[in-house]
């Protein structure tokens, strides 16, 4: 209309006619635009993908290891339609984003033989079996020698759903899984779940037919592990009997360090049987695991009703680490051992002290062993 109006003003009467079509013209074309647009792309515009759960995560683009949460679209609660409503998403993006810790690259959401974003290429499940923990046990090794077995994806990271995150709901903890077909089995380890309080409940509640696999470990080796481990990050840390004893000459062990009390594995597993039978846990034995990974790794795949694929083909032991790695596919010349984080050497604790904790540990240990039936011998 202005181009008429303005027109109608500086133009000779000539021109006037001309002209004016051509802006009706425009102006059709402009409003016929805008109709489409209406019309047809919505969708575009929204930007819906098929599949609600595509996209969650996405490995940095520096191609490291660390896993980014770019979009909070995950976080969404799914409408009715199976669908997250975006406007949420949007008012919810200048949120805090997610941290997650070391991963494989491929656990990521990107496509991969197994995974191309389309259903028929598998679904992303809640998780058959989480590695519950303990912390330095050995869980690393476990997720990472089970999951080469072909009917086995598991997230690699920590996703620290059920102690850290348990309010973003089991939609986001979904979205963090890889994507699994029928016969394939979902699994990830978070182990600070066997000393959380409220994790054998939401566990259970999410599904009470979950397998359980925790990893043990004499507890004062693991302690000392733990301590090393804390120590390569925080130099300045006191004493390792700083730590450990309210008063060391009299024996007193400080239970409120939660390095001691992590190792006081039967009040935790009391914890646990409240929610789950024995039978739907499975003990890993950590110091086994180091020196046979092929027989503890046999019995992880009958608990989980898994062909024995995983054998002793798979493992030779490396010297210079000092622990066994995985052989490496011929697909493939990256190394199979675990990080520089795993098989640290320890810190040098005097014997009395470890006799101290080995006196403090003994009645927790027997308790432990009558509870699972099984003596693990950590004299
Ligand atoms: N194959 C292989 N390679 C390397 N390390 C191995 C292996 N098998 C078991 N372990 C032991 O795993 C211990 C680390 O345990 P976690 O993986 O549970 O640690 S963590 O809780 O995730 O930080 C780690 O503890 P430290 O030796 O104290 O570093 C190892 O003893």
């Amino acid at each position: 209309m202005a181009c008429i109006l303005l027109y109608s003003r500086v133009a000779p009467s000539s021109y006037r006619h001309t002209r004016t079509c051509i802006c009706i013209f425009s102006l059709s074309l402009s409003l016929s635009y805008i109709c489409y647009c209406l019309l047809f792309s919505s969708d575009a515009i929204m930007q819906k993908p098929s599949d609600p759960t595509q996209n969650c995560l996405r490995l940095r683009s520096d191609g490291g290891k660390k896993l980014q949460q770019k979009s909070l679209y995950c976080t969404l609660p799914l409408n009715a339609r199976g669908t997250r409503d975006i406007s949420l998403h949007e008012a919810n993006q200048s949120n805090a984003s997610v941290n997650l810790n070391t991963v494989r690259n491929n656990t990521s959401d990107r496509p991969t033989p197994n995974n191309t974003g389309s259903g028929k290429f598998g679904n992303k499940k809640l998780p058959n079996a989480i590695i519950v923990g303990v912390k330095k046990g050995g869980t690393r090794a476990v997720l990472e020698f089970i999951r080469i077995h072909p009917d086995v994806r598991a997230v690699g990271t920590e996703t620290h759903f059920f102690d850290r995150n348990y309010d973003r709901g089991l939609d986001w903890y979904r979205c963090l899984m890889p994507r699994t077909m029928e016969s394939q089995i979902t699994m990830e380890k978070t182990p600070s779940y066997f000393v959380t309080r409220e994790t054998p409940r939401r566990i259970s509640a999410m599904s009470r037919d979950t397998k359980l696999i925790v990893v043990v470990r004499d507890p004062v080796t693991r302690v000392i592990s733990d301590y090393t481990q804390t120590l390569s990050k925080t130099p300045d840390l006191p004493s390792f009997q700083d730590l450990a004893f309210q008063n060391q000459s009299l024996g007193l062990v400080d239970t409120s360090w939660n390095a001691i009390r992590i190792g006081m594995y039967a009040l935790h597993l009391e914890n646990w049987l409240r929610y789950f039978p024995l039978s739907q846990i499975h003990f890993v034995n950590g110091e086994r695991l180091i020196t046979d990974p092929a027989g503890e790794l046999a019995r992880v795949q009958d608990f989980l009703g898994l062909k024995r694929i995983v054998t002793d083909k798979h493992f030779y032991f490396n010297r210079t680490k000092g622990f066994p790695c995985l052989k490496k596919p011929e697909s493939s010349s990256s190394p199979r051992c675990l990080g520089k984080s795993k098989g640290r050497t320890h810190i040098q604790i005097d014997h009395d002290t470890i006799e101290q904790l080995r006196d403090f540990y003994r009645p927790y240990n027997v308790k432990f062993y009558e509870m699972v039936g099984h003596d693990f011998r950590w004299e």
